[in-house]
């Protein structure tokens, strides 16, 4: 049955010690992140979104990238395993939240490793990302999870972002959006649209053509709105210095059995 809800976290008190790999550390002001993230959940609430928080993890300052500990398929929530230690605690407290909205789950198991971040879904396409956070391990859990379902999972390389979709979104009709110098193979994508800013990779499908995007891509924003897209855009400039984007402080359950 869809459903709209999207699965967020609050900013906990120590979100400026995120994590920082592929970019230099720049301050980051807690109030200013939480002030955007509540920005972004009015938002997505004001296109029709439910949204629902998971358990805040004040202890670990990366949760709130709620869209790293778990990947959806239809009704079946796969908790991941994060690459990064640190940020493993994070998983318990959304495997209840989505427990708690009818999910059914199934777990990234030791070895394997996986973040959210990394699995891009296009209808039943499933492409994972492979080099940064998550193993082959994690893409061999990921595709036995999945694959019984209906997905087909194609595993793509990446080594210039922190995840896939830092490099790769897709547009509602599939074509796979990305800043040209940050992916690592654009033609193994069936339709693929460069766009001039990285932060224009990342694109949440709101529904009915609208795209939430972050306001630092203004020129990608300009060129989907030329291709019948409406951007929807926000401020999330805090949640950059810590190599987030859109995509990552959501998690939408479109398909909930009710
Ligand atoms: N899916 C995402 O793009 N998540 C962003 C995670 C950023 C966080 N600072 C990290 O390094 O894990």
């Amino acid at each position: 049955m869809p459903s709209s809800i999207a699965l967020v976290r609050r900013p906990g008190p120590r979100v400026a010690e995120g994590l920082v790999t592929h970019i230099e550390r720049s301050p980051v002001d807690p109030d200013r992140a939480l002030a955007q993230w509540e920005a972004y959940t009015v938002t997505l609430r004001e296109h029709g979104w439910q949204t629902v928080e998971a358990e805040p993890a004040d202890d670990c300052p990366d949760a709130v990238f709620v869209e790293d500990a778990v990947v959806m398929f239809g009704n079946v929530a796969l908790i991941a395993r994060p690459g990064a230690a640190s940020r493993r605690p994070e998983t318990d407290a959304v495997e209840a939240a989505v427990v708690g909205l009818g999910a059914s789950v199934k777990r990234v198991r030791e070895p394997g490793t996986l973040d959210g971040g990394d699995v891009l879904k296009i209808g039943s396409t499933v492409y994972v990302g492979q080099g940064g956070r998550t193993n082959a391990e994690g893409v061999r859990q990921l595709r036995a999870a999945f694959e019984p379902l209906g997905a087909r999972v194609t595993a793509v390389p990446v080594s210039r972002v922190l995840h896939l979709k830092s490099a790769v979104t897709a547009l509602p009709d599939g074509t796979v959006v990305g800043h040209e110098p940050l992916v690592d193979r654009p033609s193994l994508f069936p339709r693929f649209q460069p766009v001039p800013e990285e932060a224009g990779s990342h694109v949440v499908l709101l529904g009915g053509g609208k795209l939430l995007m972050a306001a630092s891509a203004p020129r990608s924003a300009e060129l989907f709105a030329g291709l019948g897209y409406e951007p929807v855009l926000v401020d999330i400039g805090e949640f950059e210095k810590l190599e987030g984007c859109v995509t990552c402080l959501s998690v939408r359950l479109r398909e909930l059995h009710a």
